[in-house]
């Protein structure tokens, strides 16, 4: 990174007005023979190339090399409520320990919380190295200021390389704010990861609204932090004997601080979340009308399937956002998906290409879909299904 440096014992009047009028975003402004740039500046340095010569100019960030060798370890943060960890955190650990065996570092586990005895045991069934343990009864509500004053501490006494956590809500609260104390990059919402053999994490993320795969990697700032989606990696199989320690590590209590009080606590009802579905039924814009919605709902019933959608059936209402596979909805790793009238955007297939078994039901032979689908049926949806479900019922063709 740099930036852009305003050389004003070269302006005068006539070179302020032509840099203003260069500047397609109206970011170069001129008051009191001073020419400055404000916060519509994009960067895309037209006024460097195209202005007068030298009147502005980039300066690349002159920051120090980091020592890459000082920084190890790949560290999964637990996320747990009363010491019930979140199943995401295994998933994590299973990619860090992959990720680790690259370079041979070591994968650790930092868990912040209250009555933790059980989760840290727990953890040690999953080949980590060492379970960090921040323990207080101030850490018993989840806060994500004060969390951050605790992953602070511990990335100041530790050193990782990377930090993993969950891009659950509260992973979400908590990564970005610990990385920010630190000045470093953050990639959300990864669904690839890998590591090259100097520690830099490579961060594979769909951007641009799912059109490219971007590549991030943070080379010169550490730790490198990540968030990656529950159901996006899988879970290693759980280990019958323990390895690893626990490290108990002294609370921060003088370093933190929050302006939160959790006054109470009121249970929700447990929501039923389509990201934990063995089997989903997804219905897409082939399904005419909201009362056709009936036909699905009745497959899902007897599958004892979960109900889910595309995006453009929660724009029209039909459905709660929770419904949304996709990449600005949920990911599902069902066992079996079948899908309804969808035709395969990338968006959607960014969500549920992991599934198991995909059957598809489209009337167009070349919908992408059929390209992800297992088993791909072309035809009507509203013949198709009346057929499917005669037959589950164990009715007559
Ligand atoms: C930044 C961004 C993020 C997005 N995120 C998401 C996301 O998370 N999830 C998501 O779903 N979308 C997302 N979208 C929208 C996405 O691009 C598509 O518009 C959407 O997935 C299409 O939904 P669909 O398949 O239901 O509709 P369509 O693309 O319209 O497809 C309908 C399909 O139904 C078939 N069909 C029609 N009638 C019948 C019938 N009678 N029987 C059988 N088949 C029939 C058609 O052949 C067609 O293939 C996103 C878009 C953007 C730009």
């Amino acid at each position: 990174m740099g930036a852009l440096k305003v050389h004003q014992n070269l302006v005068d009047e006539k070179t302020a007005e032509e840099m203003c009028s260069l500047c397609p975003f109206g970011a170069i402004t001129y008051e009191d023979g001073k020419l400055d740039i404000g916060a519509g500046c994009r960067m895309c340095k037209i006024c460097v190339k195209k202005g007068v010569p030298g009147v502005i100019t980039y300066e690349e960030d002159k920051s120090p090399l980091i020592d890459k060798t000082q920084w190890n370890g790949i560290t999964v943060y637990a996320e747990n409520e009363e010491g019930r960890i979140h199943p995401v955190t295994y998933e994590l650990i299973g990619k860090a320990r992959e990720l680790a065996a690259v370079n041979g570092q070591q994968v650790y586990v930092l868990l912040i919380g209250n009555g933790l005895e059980k989760a840290e045991e727990e953890l040690l069934h999953y080949g980590v190295d060492c379970v960090f343990s921040y323990e207080d009864a101030e850490l018993t509500e989840f806060a994500a200021a004060l969390y951050a004053d605790v992953v602070e501490d511990f990335v100041t006494k530790v050193q990782p390389s990377v930090m993993m956590f969950g891009a659950t809500m509260k992973g979400r609260s908590l990564a970005p704010r610990a990385a920010a104390r630190f000045r470093t990059g953050l990639t959300a919402d990864c669904t690839i990861l890998e590591m090259k053999e100097n520690t830099d994490l490579v961060q594979i993320r769909p951007a641009f609204g799912g059109n490219i795969m971007a590549q991030i990697i943070t080379p010169n700032s550490r730790p490198q932090f990540c968030t990656v989606r529950y159901k996006v990696f899988s879970a290693p199989k759980r280990n019958e004997a323990v390895s690893g320690a626990v490290k108990k590590m002294d609370v921060p209590r003088e370093k933190m601080s929050s302006g939160i009080q959790v006054l109470d606590r009121i249970e929700k009802p447990r929501e039923i979340d389509i990201a934990d579905a063995d089997t989903i039924v997804a219905v897409g814009r082939g399904i005419r009308s909201r009362n056709d919605l009936a036909m699905a709902a009745e497959l899902a019933d007897l599958l004892n399937a979960q109900l889910a959608c595309t995006r453009p059936l929660i724009e029209a209402g039909w459905f709660d956002a929770k419904h949304q596979i996709g990449l600005s909805g949920r990911t599902v790793k069902p066992k079996l998906l079948i899908t309804l009238g969808i035709s395969g955007s990338v968006q959607f297939v960014a969500g549920m290409r992991a599934a198991e078994c995909i059957i598809a039901v489209n009337s167009d032979k070349n919908a992408g879909i059929f390209d992800t689908a297992h088993y791909g049926i072309v035809g009507d949806l509203y013949e198709v299904l009346p057929v499917l479900l005669r037959h589950l019922k164990g009715g007559a063709r």
